[in-house]
């Protein structure tokens, strides 16, 4: 008998009925066994993780398709609970949404953060319901963006200005470079009171880029603890602990600037507008003990400042290099966009923030491109705190869950060509992004959704009606829309991976 035939005569009938006995003798326990959400094969130790791949969204997307909106994957040695559809999220964020308030820390994150003790990281409770409640009413809340305009107008000018001087030269503006530096000034200005460019012998920006990079990092040792000790061989540690020591002594040093401010003025804030910034209005807060039984201590300082930088910079930044990608991409677009934004601004030098209210299209397109490329991906990781039957399945208490905003953005279920960039969708469109409509969820949803949404679209649309008002773009170097290179980065913001450059140059007439 030849090998081929053995081995179909034998080996194949004696490994099914190895497993079919195998299921047969674990069916009595089986009763009482929870039914978890299906989960693709995994590798022993690694588990799912070699899925992710580089783009762990799109990985992540496709294994939904053979798996379901809810299921279950093991990163290393933990399991996470991964959902991929309006109606997966909605059980998540709104049904059960008190269970799956909590956030996982992961042991890197507590690296980077270390000592400091913001909220966005907080387990669910009262510390974090007050830390939140002083921020949103204190900085994000509508009147108070409303209140920041003229820093706003302010910065965007500047910004304009500095475009306006490589349009001159005729020399191609790294989009992704300044707006990165624009919002993060404007950071800056309200949380600081003022800019922190340059400073000593590192740039507040390219530490927090560098916070950033790691934050949203696969360190192995969060999934796998045994291997923890690769992150000491590979200098990811010393890079934790540099970042955390630089921030904290920065954090501190701003925090008794402003101290030593207040006590020249005798006490008010020496803050360079009229606002207080973050940091006066914390050290009032402090200082006056308002809240009853609630003391302030400067490690929670630090850390909502943090917070803030943290959530409301590299994002905002984001979703303004993707709508000015696409719009290159799509001449069409950029054209009526700049048909509606000239219109209104007839006669003006710039956009004002009360024109926006009329710019319909363009804010279609800023919603277009949240659909499209929701700034945090796979949003914040949340955590489930008590056991929970969701669609069906049970999810035991102590899952890390992810909700892929990407798929969900572009199923096309729910989507209508998912793909393609078409602002139109959103007008006269019921669907919000504030977190009611589970079709698209950039700034996620329930109590723990997204505080800074005013504040970024605020942001997002005055630079961009500004952009497109004062210049006509396109690519350097007979480059078309259709070569940009689209790719994503992999970390918790998704950025371009790759800078955009164009070149601008003013139109004729508007
Ligand atoms: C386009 C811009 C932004 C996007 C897409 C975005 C997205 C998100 C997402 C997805 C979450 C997690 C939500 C969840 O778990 O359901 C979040 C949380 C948060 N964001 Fe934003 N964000 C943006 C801008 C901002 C800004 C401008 C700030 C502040 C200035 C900010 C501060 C925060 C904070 C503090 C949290 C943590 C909230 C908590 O845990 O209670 N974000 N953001």
């Amino acid at each position: 008998m030849s090998h081929y035939n053995y081995f179909y005569t034998y080996v194949i009938p004696f490994l099914l009925f190895t497993i079919l006995l195998i299921k047969w003798l674990r069916k009595p326990f089986s009763a009482n066994r929870k039914r978890l959400p299906p989960s693709p094969p995994s590798l022993p130790i690694l588990g799912n993780l070699h899925q992710l791949g580089e783009d762990p969204p799109v990985a992540l997307k496709s294994l939904a398709k053979t798996y379901g909106p809810l299921m279950m994957i093991r990163l290393g040695r933990l399991p996470v609970l991964i959902a991929s559809s309006a109606d997966a999220a909605r059980e998540i964020m709104k049904t059960h949404d008190t269970i799956f308030s909590n956030r996982p820390i992961f042991p890197s994150d507590e690296k980077i953060l270390v000592g400091s003790k913001g909220f966005s990281m907080a387990p669910y409770g009262e510390y974090w319901r007050q830390m939140r409640s002083i921020c949103a009413l204190h900085l994000l809340s509508n009147k108070t963006v409303q209140s920041f305009k003229p820093l706003r107008e302010e910065e965007t000018a500047l910004f304009i200005e500095k475009i306006n001087k490589s349009s001159l030269l005729t020399l191609p503006v790294d989009l992704t470079q300044t707006l990165a530096t624009l919002t993060n000034d404007f950071v800056c200005r309200v949380a600081f009171g003022r800019k922190y460019g340059d400073d000593g012998e590192q740039n507040f920006k390219e530490v927090l880029d560098e916070c950033m990079l790691l934050l949203g990092g696969w360190d192995i040792g969060n999934f796998i603890p045994w291997l923890a000790w690769i992150s000491h061989l590979n200098g990811l540690n010393s890079r934790y602990n540099r970042v955390a020591k630089w921030l904290d002594n920065f954090l501190d040093k701003v925090i008794d600037e402003h101290i030593d401010d207040r006590r020249r003025l005798g006490g008010s804030s020496g803050s360079e507008v009229n606002n207080k910034d973050l940091v006066d209005v914390l050290l009032e807060i402090q200082k006056n003990d308002t809240i009853s039984g609630f003391s302030l201590e400067r490690e929670s300082m630090k850390g909502s400042i943090l917070d803030i930088f943290i959530g409301g910079s590299d994002t905002t930044t984001t979703v303004l290099e993707w709508s000015m990608t696409e719009l290159l991409r799509h001449p069409k677009v950029m054209k009526q966009v700049q048909d509606e934004v000239r219109q209104i601004g007839i006669g003006k030098s710039s956009i004002k923030e009360e024109d926006l209210d009329k710019m319909h299209y363009l804010k279609a397109v800023i919603k277009e491109t949240l659909r499209l490329y929701p700034p945090v991906p796979l949003l914040v990781p949340r955590l489930s705190s008590h056991d929970v039957k969701i669609m069906g399945y049970d999810i035991p208490a102590g899952t890390t869950v992810l909700t892929n905003a990407w798929a969900i953005g572009r199923d096309p279920a729910t989507w209508d060509e998912p793909d393609e960039f078409r602002p139109e969708r959103f007008l006269n469109s019921p669907i919000d992004f504030k977190g009611n409509d589970f079709r698209a969820i950039p700034f996620g949803a329930g109590r723990r959704s997204c505080p800074g949404l005013s504040f970024a679209m605020a942001m997002s649309e005055i630079v961009l009606a500004n952009l497109v008002y004062k210049f006509d773009w396109s690519l350097p170097g007979g480059v078309t829309g259709q070569d940009l290179d689209m790719t994503q980065s992999s970390g918790l913001i998704g950025r371009r991976k790759v800078h955009l450059k164009a070149v601008a140059t003013s139109p004729t007439v508007y």
